[in-house]
């Protein structure tokens, strides 16, 4: 019999028909994102889920008795509870490598935007407020021959560096848990303390994963480091840096400019100050959002859940259960 599947999020025909040759499907049918009570319910009976967004814990575990394998379309799996999941036997696989460049173009474009205010003077012209010649109101900061910091030198911060290098000719400084000669030698990055990027960088990309280690990574003090000029892009997990402090840092002009693709909470809450500043560049996740980088997400994550439910170890199974699978 063909194992039982969930898919919780809407996905290409193409790749529903090649989950159809392996698995008995069910899926999630509505406009928006599956909430979490409706996720609940609708994993009765399934033995694997295909997610896009959305919280696994123990209480939703608890509601599916038959779950062996959970697959995440994202990179990220900072939403899934890892020791629940091995609590209850349930393994886990993610997408790392496949958006790398995508998110990396996007990081680029935030520095660009932000830094030649892109966004600001766009709204500005089509507000018809372009009236006389050019203001020194509207300068920019030159991005190229600039120092970018990079916090987090994994797969796409290397894809980051490697364009801020070879396109812009940027001075690249990058802070990581665990130093890489590697990269330092490939990609002519420096490695410094946190501290030392924050004082020297223009730009400041974070670009680490969301764990208990790296909530909040960013706070009070570490803008009070920052040059008065200088931008803060985050595409990887809003919680990284603290919001409060982030806001308080605008405010007092402790930094020029920040660029954002994510948030503490998704949907940022419209009423959020971050969206009424206008050095602040706010888009709603879409790091990895080009057609061809999500089908091939898409695409990968239903290889995993395949794999995974016909016994096999899959493509991309999360680092944190190779144990239970070896074992
Ligand atoms: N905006 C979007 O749409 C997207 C966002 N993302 C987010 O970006 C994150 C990063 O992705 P990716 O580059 O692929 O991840 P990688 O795992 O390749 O790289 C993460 C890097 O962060 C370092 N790191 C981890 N913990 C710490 C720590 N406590 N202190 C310092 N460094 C640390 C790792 O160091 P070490 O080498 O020591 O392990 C590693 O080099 C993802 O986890 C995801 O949340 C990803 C894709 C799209
Ligand atoms: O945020 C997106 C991801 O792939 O992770």
């Amino acid at each position: 019999m063909r194992p039982k599947v969930y898919i919780a999020w809407r996905i290409p025909d193409e790749i529903e028909a090649y989950l159809a040759e392996h698995c008995s499907l069910r899926k999630w049918k509505g406009e928006t994102p599956i909430r979490y009570e409706e996720l609940k319910d609708e994993l009765k009976d399934a033995e694997g889920l295909l997610l896009g967004e959305g919280r696994i814990d123990a209480e939703l575990l608890e509601q599916a008795p038959h779950l062996r394998v959970v697959s995440t379309i994202s990179n990220g799996y900072n939403n899934l509870d890892i020791e629940a999941m091995k609590h209850r036997g349930v393994i886990g696989t993610n997408n790392p490598g496949i958006s790398n460049e995508s998110v990396a173009d996007l990081v680029l474009g935030l520095a660009l935007a932000a830094a030649r205010k892109i966004v600001k003077l766009d709204r500005y012209v089509k507000e018809g407020c372009w009236t006389r010649g050019i203001d020194s109101s509207w300068y920019g900061l030159d991005v190229h021959h600039s120092t970018i910091g990079i916090i987090g030198m994994g797969g796409i911060g290397q894809e980051v560096a490697k364009r801020a290098k070879a396109g812009f000719d940027m001075k690249v400084l990058y802070y990581n848990r665990s130093r890489r000669p590697e990269v330092e030698h490939r990609l002519g990055a420096e490695y410094c303390s946190l501290e030392e990027l924050l004082t020297q960088s223009d730009f400041i990309v974070v670009m680490l994963p969301l764990t208990a280690q790296t909530e909040h990574l960013i706070g009070d003090r570490h803008f009070d480091l920052m040059k008065p000029s200088a931008v803060l892009i985050n595409a990887s997990r809003g919680s990284i840096v603290n919001e409060r402090a982030l806001v308080e840092a605008l405010r007092a002009r402790k930094i020029s400019a920040a660029a954002l693709d994510v948030y503490e909470f998704e949907p940022v809450n419209p009423d959020h100050p971050l969206l009424n500043m206008d050095n602040v560049i706010t888009l709603p996740h879409v790091g990895s959002a080009t057609a061809k980088t999500r089908f091939n997400m898409v695409m990968s994550a239903a290889r995993n859940l395949v794999a995974a439910l016909k016994g096999e170890t899959p493509p991309f199974l999360i680092r944190e259960f190779k144990e239970s699978v070896q074992n």
